[in-house]
């Protein structure tokens, strides 16, 4: 059990420490295609093979329905950036990726970036879907694309970075005032952009 001089430890303690911006990123795709050890391995570098769905709402399913609206407005609110996510060896998430998109250009502020992840690109023999497919997907949505894997810890980092790479562009764009389409030249346009929660430092 932690006390009060203890070292920081946990996440609540890493959210105490310094950084340069906090932004919101959602992990979305169909059941089991890996986001919960797509986290893992990145936060914690931890893979488990045992399945344990996270308890939640399948918003995917309940998009469309109007009395779920407030809760899936709420959980995309604020979202900066997403990880949409497929397993390679699951053609059923891979055309869900479609509506997930839907989902994300529906609720989510306009500037949100999104990668597209092919998962379990380890498991090679049970491939269904091929790596041109994820990346000619992936450019008809406007999305970058990577294929990974949580388990053998392929592109998980890259994926993360990448994705807080691209929103710090885009921040940087939209605070350069020429450059925004909504600009008035009186400042930054970031117009109904969710604001990051900066500690003082560039990005
Ligand atoms: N081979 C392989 N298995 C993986 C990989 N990532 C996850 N899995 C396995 O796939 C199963 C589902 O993974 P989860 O991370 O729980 O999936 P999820 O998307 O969070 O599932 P929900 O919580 O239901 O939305 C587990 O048995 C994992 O061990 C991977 O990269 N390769």
């Amino acid at each position: 059990m932690a006390s009060a001089g203890d070292p920081p430890t946990g996440p609540r303690d890493a959210a105490d420490q310094n950084f340069d911006y906090m932004f919101k990123l959602l992990l979305i795709g169909n059941s089991s295609v890996g986001k919960t050890s797509f986290l893992f391995r990145y936060a914690d570098d931890s893979f488990t093979p045992a399945f344990v769905s996270t308890v939640g709402i399948d918003f995917k399913d309940t998009a469309g329905q109007e009395r779920y609206r407030t809760i899936t407005t709420a959980y995309y609110r604020g979202a900066m950036g997403f990880l949409l996510m497929y397993d390679v060896a699951n053609q059923e998430s891979f055309t869900a990726v479609q509506d997930w998109a839907t989902q994300i250009k529906t609720y989510s502020w306009d500037n949100a970036q999104v990668i597209l992840v092919g998962n379990k690109c380890d498991l090679e023999d049970e491939r269904v879907v091929p790596s041109e497919d994820g990346r000619r997907l992936a450019d008809d949505l406007g999305f970058e694309f990577f294929e990974a894997s949580a388990k053998e810890n392929i592109n998980v980092k890259q994926v993360f970075e990448r994705l807080v790479d691209v929103i710090c562009e885009k921040m940087n764009e939209s605070l350069e005032p020429s450059s925004s389409p909504g600009s008035n030249g009186k400042g930054p346009a970031l117009g109904d952009a969710p604001p990051p929660q900066p500690s003082g430092c560039s990005c």
